[in-house]
C-alpha cells in the first residue's frame, strides 16, 4: 500500500557566514526578503546561526543581534549547530583558505564566492570536499548572479564544449562602456565602480585582467574537464586602452570589449588549453558588444547545444547573493545531484592535466596602436616592421598631435593572418626608437 503519510520537515540548513560586505550583507538581505520562498523550494528553513568580519560595530544597515559574533571566523566551522559555512571575506590565501579547509576537513559543505580563492586552490579543496563528503559550490565565485556554473555543469553536461568566451569583470565592462558612452575618464569611472562595490578589494585585479582569469580559469575546468591552471591564463587588462582607441574602434564599428577566452586544440599529439584574457575590438553586431554597464555574458559553443548564451549581472550585492543563496538552496535539497563528488563536472581525480597551447598559428585581425614622435621616418619604422613579419596591413589612422604636442597616435587594422608574424613585427620594433610606448595589441574578436 503506498505510504501517503507527509514526510517530517527536514531539520533547518544551519549555516555560518563569514564576510559581512557587499555580498556578505546582501545574503543576510535576500534570507529576510526571500525567506519563506527559498525555505519552501529549499524544502527546509535556512538559518544562519553565526557570522563573522572584521569589525562587530560597523553599520551595516541590518540586525546582527540575532546571530552569535565570532572575532575569529576560523573557529566557526567546529561549532556543533553549524551545517554549512558561507566564504564572502574574499583573498586567495589567509583566513579564507583556513576558513575553508577546516569547514570542509570537518566534513561540512562550504558556499563560496571567492573565484581567487578556487582560482588557486579549487583542486586541493576539491578533494578535501570529497574525501570528507562534503560539497565545495562557488556559483557566485564565476560572472556573479548568472548561473554560468550551474549552466555548464547540469545544464549543458551532455555536450562536449568546444569554446568558452565572454565578459567576465564587471568593473572593466563598466569603465569600458562608461567610457564609450560619454567619453568618462578612466580612474572617474573606477572610482564610481568601487563605490557602487562591483570591484575587488585590490581593484588592479579587476583592471589588469586577473580577476577575469580568475573566473576563466575555473569555468575551463568545468567545460573541459581539465585541471585548473591559472598561471597559463595569459592576461592583459584594460589599463592601457585609451579614450582615442574607444573612439578608433568605433569609427571602425567595434567595441572595445575585455574578453575572457578558453578553448583546445590537438598539438603534439594531445589536447592542449588556451585561456587567455585580453580587451578585444567587438563588431557591434555581435551580443557582446550590446553587453554595458557591470554586466557578465558567456558564450559556449557545446557539440549538440549549440551557442548558448548566458548574460546577466556579474557584480553587485543583490546578483551575488542570488548565487550564494541559490548554492545553499542545492545543500539545503540534500545534494540529489552528487553535489560532493564533482564541483567541476567530474571527479576532481579525473581532471585531465592539459598543457597550454601554442596560439602562434592561430589566424585572425589586429588592431595595433602606436603612440610616435611626430617626425620624419617614424611610420615608415613600423611599417617596416610589419613587411618584414609578413604582416598585411588592412588600414590606417594617424591622428593628430596629443595636447601636449609630443606624440601623435597611430592605429591600424591588420589583414587575417598567423598570431605569430604579429607577435614578431612587435618584437622586431622593440628598440624602435620612433615609439614613445609598447604598443597596445587587441585582436578583433570574429563575429
Ligand atoms: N562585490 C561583488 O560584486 C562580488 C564579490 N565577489 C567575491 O565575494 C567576496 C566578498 O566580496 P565583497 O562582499 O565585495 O567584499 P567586501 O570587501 O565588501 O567584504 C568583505 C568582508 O570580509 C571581511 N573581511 C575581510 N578580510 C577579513 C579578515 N582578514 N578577517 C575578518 N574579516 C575579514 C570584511 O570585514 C568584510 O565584512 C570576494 O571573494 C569577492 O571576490 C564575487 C562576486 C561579486
Ligand atoms: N570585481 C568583480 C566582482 C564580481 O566578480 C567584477 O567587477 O566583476
Ligand atoms: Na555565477
Amino acid at each position: 500500500m503506498a505510504d501517503n503519510s507527509r514526510k517530517a520537515a527536514l531539520p533547518p540548513l544551519r549555516i555560518a557566514l563569514a564576510g559581512l560586505g557587499t555580498v556578505g550583507t546582501g545574503v543576510i538581505r535576500l534570507l529576510e526578503a526571500n525567506g519563506a520562498m527559498v525555505a519552501a523550494r529549499a524544502g527546509r528553513d535556512m538559518r544562519i546561526v553565526a557570522v563573522s568580519a572584521r569589525e562587530r560595530s560597523r553599520d551595516r544597515g541590518i540586525d546582527l543581534s540575532r546571530y552569535d559574533w565570532h572575532d575569529d571566523m576560523t573557529e566557526m566551522p567546529a561549532r556543533e549547530d553549524v551545517d554549512a559555512v558561507v566564504e564572502l571575506v574574499g583573498g586567495s590565501d589567509g583566513p579564507a583558505l583556513t576558513l575553508a579547509r577546516r569547514t570542509l576537513g570537518a566534513g561540512k559543505s562550504l558556499v563560496t564566492a571567492n573565484k581567487a580563492m578556487v582560482a588557486h586552490h579549487g583542486l586541493d579543496l576539491a578533494e578535501l570536499a570529497a574525501q570528507n563528503g562534503a560539497a565545495l559550490k562557488f556559483e557566485a565565485a564565476v560572472a556573479g548572479g548568472i548561473p554560468v556554473v550551474k549552466g555548464l555543469r547540469e545544464g549543458a553536461a551532455a555536450n562536449a564544449i568546444e569554446q568558452i568566451y565572454g565578459i567576465l569583470n564587471g568593473t572593466s565592462n563598466f569603465i569600458l562602456s562608461a567610457m564609450e558612452d560619454t567619453g568618462a575618464d578612466f580612474d572617474e569611472m573606477l572610482a564610481s565602480a568601487q563605490e557602487r562595490g562591483f570591484a575587488e578589494a585590490d581593484p588592479t585585479f579587476d583592471i589588469e585582467g586577473v580577476d577575469a582569469a580568475h573566473k576563466l580559469a575555473i569555468l575551463a575546468a568545468i567545460a573541459f574537464g581539465c585541471r585548473i591552471d591559472f598561471a597559463s591564463v595569459e592576461t592583459q587588462g584594460i589599463s592601457r586602452v585609451r579614450a582615442a582607441d574607444i573612439r578608433q574602434a568605433a569609427t571602425l564599428g567595434f567595441a572595445i570589449r575585455l574578453i575572457g577566452m578558453a578553448d583546445t586544440e590537438e598539438q603534439e599529439g594531445m589536447t592542449k588549453l588556451l585561456q587567455r584574457v585580453r580587451p578585444c575590438l567587438v563588431p557591434k553586431d555581435h551580443p557582446l558588444a550590446a553587453v554595458d554597464g557591470p554586466t557578465n555574458a558567456v558564450v559556449t559553443e557545446g557539440n549538440f547545444s549549440g551557442r548558448l548564451l548566458f548574460q546577466g549581472a556579474g557584480a553587485g550585492d543583490g546578483p551575488t547573493a542570488s548565487a550564494v543563496v541559490a548554492d545553499l538552496i542545492d545543500l539545503a535539497r540534500g545534494e540529489a545531484g552528487g553535489e560532493t563528488s564533482a564541483p567541476f563536472s567530474v571527479p576532481v581525480a579525473d581532471l585531465k592535466a592539459m598543457p597550454p597551447a601554442d596560439p602562434s598559428g592561430r589566424k585572425g585581425r589586429t588592431y595595433l596602436r602606436f603612440t610616435v614622435y611626430d617626425r620624419p621616418g617614424v611610420l615608415a619604422e613600423i611599417t617596416a616592421a610589419m613587411r618584414d613579419a609578413e604582416v598585411s596591413i588592412e588600414s590606417l589612422i594617424q591622428e593628430g598631435r596629443s595636447d601636449d604636442g609630443s606624440e601623435v597616435l597611430v592605429a591600424m587594422v591588420t589583414h587575417e593572418g598567423p598570431e605569430g608574424c604579429v607577435t614578431k613585427a612587435i618584437e622586431l620594433l622593440a628598440d624602435a626608437e620612433g615609439l614613445t610606448a609598447p604598443p597596445l595589441v587587441m585582436p578583433i574578436l570574429q563575429a
